[in-house]
């Protein structure tokens, strides 16, 4: 499989402390390489930078290359980066607006839409992409607020299929969920990577043995193994891999 990117030598840095280690990651065009790792192994920091998220934090400083499709992210446009990669937090934030302009909010500011045709046909498409148009199609015009959690986070899914991005962040997108919620995200996460190229950070082990076709495992900062799922979580090469999948520590 090529590689969608190709991590270099990263170090990042808060206030002048290093956060990740040298790192040397690279992404398969259409997987989806889950991260995991105990509290502050810097997960959320790596996938941050892979859309130059923390760009703006005057306290954040990095060194090392990564490379999207062989452009350096670090040369490119960042409105240009931001449509090709998309990214998910933790807690959906839908706008204070209907579920259709939720959807078609970004790609009209982007300039991408112009028509109401052609706008209806994306915002049907990302829904059903997002596995939620059948429990909104009849209420698109209602607020997007008064959506469950889930499908919240399945709606904020749609928003960022509507810009027809190329890889999606996903940053413990089922952490605030119930199990049954999860268990639709995940679907949608395993039906979404026919297309897209997906890098998900899970705190949830079990997660990441489920839907992961590769898994890294981070400790304080560094990669410590990284591997097929399946090989990863029945025979880790490294001790310290094997204490935290079997919850020995972390
Ligand atoms: N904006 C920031 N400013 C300063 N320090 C930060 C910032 N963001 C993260 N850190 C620090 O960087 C380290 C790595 O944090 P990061 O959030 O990347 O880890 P993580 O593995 O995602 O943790 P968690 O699972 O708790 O989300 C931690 O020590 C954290 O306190």
């Amino acid at each position: 499989m090529a590689d969608k990117i190709r991590v270099n030598n990263l170090s990042c840095f808060y206030n002048g402390k290093q956060v990740l280690e040298s790192l040397n990651i690279n992404v398969e065009e259409n997987e989806i390489l889950s991260i995991i790792g105990p509290a502050n192994s810097g997960k959320t920091t790596f996938l941050r930078t892979l859309n130059r998220m923390n760009d703006f934090d005057a306290n954040y400083s990095r060194k090392g290359e990564i490379y999207l499709d062989d452009k350096n992210i670090f040369d490119m446009n960042m409105e240009k980066l931001r449509k090709r990669v998309g990214m998910l937090f933790a807690m959906p934030i839908p706008l204070p607006m209907s579920i259709y302009e939720n959807i078609i909010y970004a790609p009209k500011r982007l300039g991408l839409l112009s028509r109401k045709a052609d706008q209806d046909a994306i915002v049907e498409q990302a829904l059903k992409d997002a596995s939620l148009w059948n429990e909104v199609k009849d209420r698109l015009d209602s607020s997007a607020m008064k959506l469950s959690g889930g499908q919240q986070q399945r709606l904020c899914i749609a928003r960022i299929l509507a810009i027809n991005p190329e890889v999606i962040l996903f940053d413990e997108p089922c952490s605030g969920l119930d199990p049954i919620s999860t268990a639709k995200v995940e679907e949608s996460m395993i039906e979404l990577k026919e297309r897209y190229t997906i890098v998900l950070v899970t705190n949830n082990v079990k997660q990441a043995s489920r839907v992961g076709d590769r898994t890294a495992f981070f400790l304080m900062g560094k990669l410590i193994e990284l591997g097929k799922t399946a090989e990863l979580f029945v025979a880790p090469k490294n001790k310290r891999t094997e204490d935290y999948i079997t919850g020995r520590f972390g």
